[in-house]
């Protein structure tokens, strides 16, 4: 499962095939698209380069800049060419239907670097992260047949036969709090990449030199002894009726969005997203882990993102077939 393609018609209104590529000198395919702005810059920015912890040899060459810089030529020859076709699609007279054709018709003040930087940002922003949410949450429900239940009760209650709208999120309380757990339990973001230091600071009682690299350690402040008992637990009733836990907008008990100036741009979408998903799988399937998931408390992860090692296996039975057969998304 991946959002990939919902992405790409958010930034570019379409989700295309392939994109010519002069650097190249070949059309890219879109699964060498994806594999260039979402996966390999995932697995670069986790490439450890040991020179940072011994800084007097920085002088000595490294692969892992080489492999990084790699990474970074292909994402910019394809986004350009990405963003060199949509300048042809407006020129021939293409409705504006995208974040794209706003920052080429209106932020023109935008450096051709900026603009591809912030072409790339959203589509591997929105690319997994949500996804990776969806199934951590989906892991908990089919591992907890009683909270699957009490959603599912408020769910009906809530829109009875029908399909959950989005209207209804603001009244479907466990639901939202079950997010909100998930986010705070399994964060998708679980370290915020190195941050540069300008200027010598203290930051929470300690000094702060100017040159340093700060990283923020995201799972580790939602799992926090001193904030929350038995972090490790996930417990939707925790959250159920704590009006402050806003994810780090005003209150920092769990952040799995950041926090501060550089919060995540797309707290709302991630949030509707993630519910209505959810709140469909449940209405129309009744979820049990698979006897190799059950065995285990323990799940494996990789890249930046948390992905699961393994992608999850649960068991879907229909709810009502007749459901299923009439209602319409
Ligand atoms: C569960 C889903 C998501 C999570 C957990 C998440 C998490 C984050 C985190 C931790 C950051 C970095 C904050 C920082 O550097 O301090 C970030 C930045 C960002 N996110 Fe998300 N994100 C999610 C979904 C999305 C979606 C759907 C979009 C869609 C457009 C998006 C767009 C962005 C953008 C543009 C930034 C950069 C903001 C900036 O640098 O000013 N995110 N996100």
């Amino acid at each position: 499962m991946s959002l990939f393609p919902f992405a790409m018609y958010q930034v570019l209104g379409r989700d295309p095939d392939s994109v010519f590529v002069k650097e190249m000198g070949r059309d890219v395919p879109r699964c060498e698209i994806f594999k260039a702005l979402v996966m390999d810059p995932l697995e670069a920015v986790i490439e450890v380069d040991w020179r940072d912890f011994f800084p007097f040899f920085s002088w000595v060459p490294n692969s892992v800049e080489a492999k990084i810089n790699a990474v970074h030529i292909k994402r910019k020859a394809i986004v350009s060419a990405l963003i060199d076709e949509q300048r042809q699609l407006l020129s021939k007279g293409k409705p504006l239907n995208c974040y794209l054709d706003i920052l080429l018709t209106e932020a023109t003040h935008l450096t051709e670097h900026q603009l591809l930087m912030i072409t790339w940002e959203p589509i591997i922003e929105s690319s997994d992260t949500t996804m990776i949410t969806i199934e951590w949450a989906m892991y908990e429900i089919a591992k907890n047949p009683v909270v699957q239940e009490r959603l599912f009760q408020e769910l009906n209650e809530v829109s009875g036969s029908k399909l959950v709208l989005e209207d209804d999120l603001p009244k479907l309380k466990y639901l939202t709090a079950l997010v909100k757990e998930t986010l705070r339990t399994y964060p998708p973001v679980s370290l915020i990449p190195p941050r540069h230091v300008d200027e010598d600071v203290q930051l929470g009682g300690f000094d702060v030199k100017k040159g340093w690299q700060v990283i923020i350690n995201v799972y580790g402040i939602n799992h926090n002894k001193e904030t929350w008992k038995e972090p490790e637990l996930w417990n939707p009733d925790r959250v159920l009726n704590d009006q402050s836990l806003d994810l780090g907008l005003q209150d920092y008990r769990a952040i799995p969005f950041g926090a501060g100036k550089r919060l995540c741009a797309g707290i709302s979408q991630a949030m509707c997203i993630i519910s209505m998903t959810i709140a469909h799988l449940v209405q129309h399937f009744e979820w049990r882990l698979l006897p190799e998931e059950q065995s285990t408390n323990v799940v494996d992860t990789v890249f930046l993102t948390t992905h699961r090692l393994y992608p999850l296996k649960a068991m879907a039975m229909p709810r009502i077939r007749s459901r299923l057969l009439s209602d319409k998304l």
